[in-house]
C-alpha cells in the first residue's frame, strides 16, 4: 500500500488511547478482495479486552461530558480537518481491504468526515425548553443530557462512514464510544482513532476494540455500563442484538436490511432514470442497504429503459479498485458471490431473461460482471429477498396502484426511489410508498443533514441531521418551584 503517509496503517486496537495487541496474541488476516493478497494482521480480542474498552469509556465519560458544547466541537473540527487532508491515504486504505473503486472510497471519506463536521456545530444546539408549569409558583424545566457510554458495531460495505455517523453524534453530544468494526474491513477503523488521536480526542473517549463479533458483541450489549447500542447490519444479526439488548434495556439504532424498490412511471425522463439506477443500483457493485433490489418499469417505457440500461452498464470498466479507469470493483467475498447467482439462477429458471452479465467476471477472484435481467416476476427470489450485489431484476408494471402493492410488499422499509414528471402522483407515491426514506427523480438520497433510517423490520432510529443526536441524549425534566 503507497501511503504518503503510512503511520496511518494501524495493526493494534485503540483502546484507552493506547495502541494494543489481543492479551494472548491472537491475530485476524485482512486481505484485499481484488487481488486476495494478504494485507495486514489486526488483533482477535474477546471479552476481555471488550470489557476493558468499555471501563475506559466509563472513565473518561466524567471529564469528555463536562467540557462546553464549544470545546468538544473544536476538537471534532479538527478531527474533520484530519479526516479531509488525508483523504487520499484513507481511501487507499479502504479501497484495499473493501475493493470499490479509489473515488468512490474518497467519496466514502468526505461523506464520512461531512458527518463529523455536521455534528461538531450541530452539538452546540442541544436546547432544552422551559415550559408553563401545572401551577402559578412551578416551572417545568428540560434539558437534555448525554446518554453515557456507546458502543457500536459496524460493517465492512462502508467501513469509515458507519463508524463517524454513530461516533460524532456521540461525541457531540458528550459520551464516549466503543466501536467494534467487521473484521473484513478494521484498517479503516483503525486509520480513524489514529486520526482521533491526534485530533486531541481524550484517552477513552473514542475506542476500537477488533476481533471475535460474538464475543465481543455479547459484552457490547449486554454490559451495564453501556447506556446505547447501534448497530449497522443484517436484519438477522440485528434482531439478535436487540434481543441482548434488552436485558440491559438499553437504548438501541439499528440500520437493518432493505428491499428498495425503484420504479420508472411512463411520465419520467427515462435518460434520468437511467441514470439514477446506475448510482443506486450498482454504487459499490451493488453492496449497500439502499441500493436499489428491484427495478419496476411501466410498460409504456420498459423495452426503452431496458435497453438504455443495458447500453449503460456495458460502459462499465471492472477491476481492481486501485487501477486507474476501474469504475467497477470486486464483492467482498464468496457468500456474496454465491447469492448474486443464485438470485441470477433462480429468476432465469422462472423465465426471467438475462441481458448483461449473469456469471462472474472473467477476472475470476470476487469479480462478477453488472448484470440485468428482464422479464421478472413477483414469484422469484429477487422480489422478496435483498440480493445484496450487481444484479438488477427489472419489472413491468401497468398501474400506479399495482406498483405501489408491490413496492411495499416486504418486511423491509429503508429506501425507495421513483421518477416521474407528474406532480400529483409525485406526492402521492411518496406518502403511499412504506419506507423511511424516498427519493424522487434522484438515484442518492443520503447526505449529513438528512435524517437516515428504515422503518418496519429496517431498523429503529435516523442517523445524521439534526434528528441523529437525539438517540446520544436523555432527557431530563427539572420541576422547579419558587
Ligand atoms: N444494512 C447494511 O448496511 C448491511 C446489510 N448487510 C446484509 O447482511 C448480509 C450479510 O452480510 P454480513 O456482513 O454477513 O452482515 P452481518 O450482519 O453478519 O455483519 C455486520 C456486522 O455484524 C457483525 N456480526 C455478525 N454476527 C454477529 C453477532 N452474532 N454478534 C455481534 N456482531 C455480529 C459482523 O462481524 P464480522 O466481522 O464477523 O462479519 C459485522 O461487523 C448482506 O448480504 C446484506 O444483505 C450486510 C452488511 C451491511
Ligand atoms: O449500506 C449501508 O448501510 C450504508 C448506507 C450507505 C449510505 O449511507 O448511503
Amino acid at each position: 500500500m503507497q501511503l504518503k503517509d503510512p503511520s496511518l496503517l494501524k495493526t493494534q486496537c485503540y483502546i484507552d488511547g493506547q495502541w494494543l495487541n489481543a492479551d494472548n496474541g491472537a491475530v485476524i488476516a485482512v486481505t484485499n478482495p481484488a487481488t486476495g493478497e494478504h494485507i495486514a494482521d489486526i488483533p482477535k480480542m474477546g471479552a476481555a479486552e471488550a470489557e476493558r474498552a468499555v471501563a475506559a469509556a466509563q472513565t473518561a465519560l466524567k471529564g469528555w461530558q463536562a467540557k462546553s458544547a464549544k470545546e468538544r466541537s473544536v476538537i471534532l473540527r479538527r478531527w474533520f480537518d484530519l479526516m479531509m487532508a488525508h483523504q487520499e491515504d484513507l481511501g487507499i486504505i479502504l479501497t484495499s481491504e473493501q475493493g470499490k473503486p479509489l473515488a468512490e472510497a474518497k467519496g466514502e471519506i468526505a461523506y464520512g468526515a461531512s458527518y463529523i463536521e455536521w455534528y461538531a456545530e450541530e452539538g452546540k444546539r442541544v436546547y432544552g425548553d422551559i415550559i408553563p408549569g401545572p401551577a402559578a409558583d412551578k416551572r417545568v424545566l428540560v434539558t437534555k443530557q448525554p446518554i453515557g457510554v456507546c458502543a457500536a458495531i459496524t460493517p465492512w460495505n462502508f467501513p469509515n462512514a458507519m463508524i463517524t455517523r454513530k461516533a460524532a453524534p456521540a461525541l457531540a453530544a458528550g459520551c464516549s464510544f466503543v466501536v467494534r468494526p467487521a473484521s473484513q474491513t478494521p484498517l479503516s477503523a483503525l486509520a480513524i482513532a489514529e486520526l482521533a488521536h491526534r485530533a486531541g480526542i481524550p484517552a477513552g473517549v473514542f475506542n476500537v476494540i477488533t476481533g471475535g463479533s460474538s464475543e465481543i458483541g455479547k459484552v457490547l450489549t449486554e454490559d451495564d455500563r453501556v447506556k446505547k447500542f447501534s448497530f449497522t447490519g443484517s436484519t438477522e444479526v440485528g434482531r439478535k442484538l436487540i434481543a441482548q439488548c434488552a436485558g440491559t434495556v438499553k437504548k438501541v439504532s439499528m440500520e437493518l436490511g432493505g428491499n428498495a424498490p425503484f420504479i420508472v412511471f411512463n411520465d419520467a425522463d427515462i435518460d434520468a432514470a437511467v441514470e439514477g439506477a446506475m448510482i443506486s443500483k450498482y454504487r459499490n457493485a451493488g453492496q449497500t442497504c439502499v441500493c436499489a433490489n428491484r427495478l419496476y418499469v411501466q410498460s409504456g417505457v420498459y423495452d426503452a429503459f431496458v435497453d438504455k440500461l443495458t447500453a449503460a452498464v456495458a460502459k462499465f470498466s471492472v477491476g481492481n479498485g486501485l487501477d486507474a479507469g476501474v469504475n467497477f470493483g470486486p464483492l467482498i467475498d464468496q457468500n456474496a458471490l454465491a447469492k448474486v447467482q443464485e438470485h441470477i439462477d433462480d429468476a432465469k429458471a422462472k423465465g426471467g431473461e438475462v441481458v448483461a452479465g449473469g456469471q462472474p467476471h472473467a477476472l475470476g477472484g470476487l469479480f462478477f460482471q453488472p448484470t440485468i435481467v428482464k422479464n421478472v416476476t413477483q414469484a422469484m427470489k429477487v422480489a422478496k429477498e435483498e440480493t445484496f450485489g450487481p444484479l438488477a431484476p427489472v419489472f413491468k408494471f401497468e398501474h400506479e396502484d399495482e406498483v405501489v402493492g408491490y413496492a411495499n410488499d416486504t418486511e423491509f422499509g429503508l429506501a425507495a426511489y421513483f421518477y416521474s414528471r407528474d406532480i400529483g402522483r409525485v406526492v402521492r407515491v411518496s406518502e403511499n410508498l412504506e419506507y423511511g426514506m424516498v427519493a424522487v427523480n434522484t438515484g442518492i438520497l443520503s447526505n449529513e443533514a438528512a435524517p437516515f433510517g428504515g422503518v418496519k423490520q429496517s431498523g429503529l432510529g435516523r442517523e445524521g441531521s439534526k434528528y441523529g443526536i437525539e438517540d446520544y441524549v436523555e432527557i431530563k425534566y427539572i420541576l422547579l418551584a419558587i
